[in-house]
């Protein structure tokens, strides 16, 4: 198990040549957001677009869309129930990220069920929240991508059947190699197990214990593995980058809320990018 520290920053975060375009950084979609979690979308968005994603655009209920442009006019908007309209967005993305605030109903079922079919091998796909729920309940099929897992230990007990005081070093590996994914095990020391490698984070405060956390980590390991080469690096850097932004807020702070640490990622990423 390699321990995180500042040194995965350096060597992820890649400083801007001159002659850069948007196109250079990465085309990102974004699904998720039911009637009742705009917020888990908006968070997500918003941490993508903070981390420095080229391009965002994020499928959501109609129901968001005002409150989506008002929070983050950054990304672009499309109604997550029209997929079949637009099949190449989700084709030419580098990174497709499903989950956030999806919910579990019929509805998002048949979205994720679509991402699935429409998604091609060399492409990112991260899955978080309601959608690793639903692909555990479901026993659905997963597509053939490079895949990313970010389950807390409830929906990793869901997905990998293993309970909560069973998930140890050995058998999450396991589970990882049978899942043939990068798993991100979310807790107070967040694991990273990819099919190479195993990292542990060593940094982060209670003062995360908090709705939506979760949405903004998945939505900056989005922005990250669109921008940066190395996906295990970039899932491990976006990791150690949303508890280390919280560590410090927490210095004079109980609670650090996930919009907080949104807005101070870009001061961060200029940090601690490569000298
Ligand atoms: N503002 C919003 O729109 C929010 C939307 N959310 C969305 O709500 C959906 C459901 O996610 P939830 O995680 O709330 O619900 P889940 O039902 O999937 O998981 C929560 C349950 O797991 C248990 N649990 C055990 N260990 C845990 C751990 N280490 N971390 C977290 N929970 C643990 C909790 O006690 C609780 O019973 C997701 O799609 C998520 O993205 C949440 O992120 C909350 C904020
Ligand atoms: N006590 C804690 N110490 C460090 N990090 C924490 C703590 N509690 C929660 N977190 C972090 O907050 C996030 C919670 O994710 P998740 O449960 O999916 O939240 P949500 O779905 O509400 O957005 C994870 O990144 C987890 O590592
Ligand atoms: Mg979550």
């Amino acid at each position: 198990m390699i321990k995180l520290n500042e040194k995965i920053l350096s060597s992820v975060i890649n400083k801007r040549p001159q002659n850069s375009y948007k196109g250079m950084f990465g085309r990102v979609v974004i699904i998720g957001g039911n009637i009742n979690f705009a917020g888990a979308i908006i968070m997500a968005t918003s941490a993508a677009v903070y981390s420095g994603a080229g391009l965002v655009t994020t499928m959501t209920s109609k129901a968001n869309k005002v409150a989506l442009n008002q929070s983050i006019p950054e990304a672009m908007y499309v109604n997550y129930k029209k997929i079949n309209n637009n099949i190449n967005l989700i084709k030419t993305a580098d990174v497709v990220l499903i989950g956030p605030g999806l919910g579990t109903s019929q509805t998002s079922k048949n979205i994720l069920q679509q991402v699935f079919n429409i998604i091609g091998k060399k492409q990112v796909l991260i899955i978080d929240g309601s959608a690793i729920t639903l692909i555990a309940n479901d026993n659905l099929q997963l597509p053939k991508a490079n895949i990313v897992f970010t389950p807390h230990q409830m929906e990793w007990q869901r997905l990998s059947g293993l309970d909560i005081k069973d998930q140890n070093y050995l058998n999450n590996k396991v589970k990882q190699a049978e899942l043939k994914s990068t798993i991100v095990l979310k807790s107070h020391r967040t694991e990273i197990y990819t099919n190479n490698n195993c990292f542990q984070n060593t940094v982060g405060t209670p003062a995360q214990a908090t709705g939506g956390m979760g949405d903004t980590l998945a939505g900056m390991i989005a922005g990250f593995s669109a921008q940066f080469n190395q996906l295990d690096l970039a899932v491990a850097a976006a990791v150690y980058l949303h508890s280390k932004i919280a560590e410090e807020l927490a210095k004079e702070r109980y609670v650090v809320l996930p919009h907080q640490i949104i807005q101070k990622i870009p001061y961060y990423m200029k940090k601690y990018e490569k000298k």
